[in-house]
């Protein structure tokens, strides 16, 4: 640490803004994870408090760019809430800073003080003076309002200016904080305002599909969530459903954002994918295209029926293949295959049909990263264009400045050639180029839909056959402590270092198996171990994931008793 001695402005009244958000005698290490804070929402006030001062901090030490804070628990329970920091070109907080959210929150209250200004001494290594700007939003939850205060009161006794945007979804602060952070340069990101994020994604799909009418309808499950919110108020930007050019039919349901309780309750993104069933409250007919957002609306699962009520699961991975392999066909169309290098990436959690699918059918370049969106956002922006998705739903494509200097400046040769760079230019302007987006990513599947369908077969069952999933599971085993399981670095979390011997085992076990895949790692969202598998058959990777989750089960009592002898 730098042992510089120059003034920490700013500040002063930390000390006491802090006693009004004491945090627990007795609370666990609080740590920034995958997600930044999240838990029980009663936790929270102290935590929040802390991100206060960091953000701005961040913003100080980035020359007073504005920082973004977002107040959610995504997909989590109503009771639980959360807090993250949104870097000023809309990504995750950088990496390097999460230790000091870490540092911060688990500062007892009577020192808040000096470890604020060790921090600074630390980051800035200089005097500073900048202003700090940060903007606010929280999801429905009802423990939100009570977070921003605790928020604005570290932001008030830090001297930082603040815009509380007040409910909103995620992605929707993430369009703010970029929009806000670019809007003097040669092309800003959009107009700074709710309204702004609404009229850009309308404004690219009109483009995206001129001449095109979407078969059928689509229904939106939106988890009871702000989704809901935003979604019906996107809607008034749309063209009329029965406009020939653009027009869309859509339906939303689970959309009681008055009453937070039900939030996330039998319905939403995550209770489809990992429970891989409809809502509770479905009724689709055959083939009808339904989606569901998770509670804050950066993640998508889309879903249908066939005759028979067969249930169809369309998730991350399907949303990543289709979207690549219709920018891939665009790109071509367009005459720009030899300017524009295209990469999917994915975590170890992604259907090995879908990468398979990707490297040899599409020959395209896959990489995989460790869990958490901030991984493959990484990674993705390395590319001219970079498609990366979780396969719970979460993810965006990419665009780096190469392509969209290359898509601008081309010069159609044809018809053909001039409607894909139309089509590919829309696309640049509707998807996200923060993050995830629920709103942004249904607008790209059904404009990809729209434009393959016409011949007649359901374009979402079209979809679903372009390959076929291997059979896989989820498992969560709850452990004595999840830290004991670590992974070999550069792996992408798919080999374990400790505990000691259990890889090994693990390897003699998926050798058993035709087809088998299978890994373990630490949640860095809950306190137990994953266990994902694949097999050829549904019977093998059932059998396979219980003979794990008895070796695993062994290693913690084999464990207990070498601790207590
Ligand atoms: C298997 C799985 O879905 N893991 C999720 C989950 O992370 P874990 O570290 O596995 O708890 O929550 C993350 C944050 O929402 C999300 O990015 C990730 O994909
Ligand atoms: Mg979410």
């Amino acid at each position: 640490m730098s042992e510089s001695h120059f003034t920490v402005q700013y500040g002063d009244d930390i000390a006491g803004a802090a006693k009004q958000h004491a945090r627990p005698e007795k609370s666990k290490p609080f740590a920034y994870g995958t997600a930044g804070f999240r838990m029980n929402a009663d936790l929270l006030d102290s935590v929040t408090f802390t991100v206060g001062i960091l953000a701005a901090l961040r913003s100080r030490k980035l020359q007073g760019k504005t920082i973004g804070v977002m107040i959610t628990a995504s997909h989590n329970p109503a009771r639980d809430n959360g807090v993250k920091i949104v870097d000023p070109y809309g990504d995750m907080l950088e990496q390097s800073w999460e230790k000091h959210a870490t540092e911060l929150a688990n500062t007892p209250t009577g020192e808040i003080k000096q470890a604020y200004e060790r921090l600074a001494r630390e980051v800035f290594k200089s005097e500073n003076r900048e202003e700090a700007h940060v903007i606010i939003a929280r999801d429905t939850r009802p423990s939100g309002k009570g977070l921003v205060k605790a928020l604005t009161d570290a932001l008030e006794a830090m001297g930082a200016k603040y815009i509380d945007y007040g409910v909103l979804t995620t992605p929707i602060l993430h369009y703010l904080t970029r929009a806000t952070n670019t809007q003097n340069d040669s092309h800003p990101y959009g107009e700074i305002s709710e309204e702004g994020y609404y009229k850009k994604l309308a404004a690219g799909w009109k483009t995206a599909m001129q001449y095109k009418k979407p078969e059928g309808s689509l229904t939106v499950d939106c988890a009871n969530g702000v989704g809901a919110d935003a979604l019906k108020k996107f809607l008034k930007y749309m063209p009329a459903e029965d406009d020939e050019s653009g027009g869309i039919k859509i339906n939303v349901v689970n959309g009681r954002t008055d009453d937070p309780s039900v939030l996330n309750e039998k319905a939403g993104a995550d209770y489809v994918k990992t429970g891989q069933r409809a809502p509770e409250s479905f009724d689709g007919k055959p083939f009808e295209r339904w989606c569901s957002y998770d509670g804050d609306a950066d993640r998508i699962i889309y879903y249908f029926t066939e005759t028979g009520n067969v249930f169809r699961m369309l998730d991350g991975d399907r949303i990543a293949t289709l979207a690549a392999s219709f920018i891939g066909n665009i790109v071509e169309k367009a005459g720009l295959a030899d300017k524009i290098q295209i990469a999917v990436v994915q975590t170890a959690y992604a259907n090995g049909a879908s990468t398979k699918y990707i490297e040899e059918r599409l020959k395209l370049k896959v990489e995989c990263t460790p869990t958490g969106v901030k991984h493959l956002h990484h990674v993705a922006s390395r590319y001219d264009i970079g498609v990366y998705f979780e396969a719970n739903g979460h993810g965006t494509v990419l665009f780096s400045q190469n392509a969209l200097r290359q898509i601008r400046k081309a010069d159609p040769q044809s018809p053909a050639q001039l409607e894909a760079l139309t089509t590919l230019q829309a696309l640049t302007e509707f998807i996200n180029q923060t993050v995830g987006d629920a709103l942004s990513d249904m607008l790209l599947v059904e404009v990809i839909l729209a434009h393959q369908s016409g011949d007649g077969e359901h374009s979402i069952a079209k979809w679903f056959t372009t390959y076929t999933d291997l059979p896989n599971r989820l498992l969560r085993v709850e452990v004595a402590d999840k830290n004991s399981f670590t992974t070999v670095p550069d792996t992408a979390e798919r080999k374990l270092q400790t505990p000691e011997g259990m890889q090994g085992k693990l390897d003699e076990l998926v050798a058993k198996y035709t087809s088998g895949r299978c890994f373990v790692r630490a949640s860095g969202t809950e306190n137990a171990v994953r266990v994902y598998g694949e097999a050829a058959s549904k019977h093998e990777v059932d059998n396979l994931l219980q003979s794990v989750e008895v070796m695993i089960e062994r290693g913690e009592a084999a464990n207990k008793v070498a601790q207590s002898s």
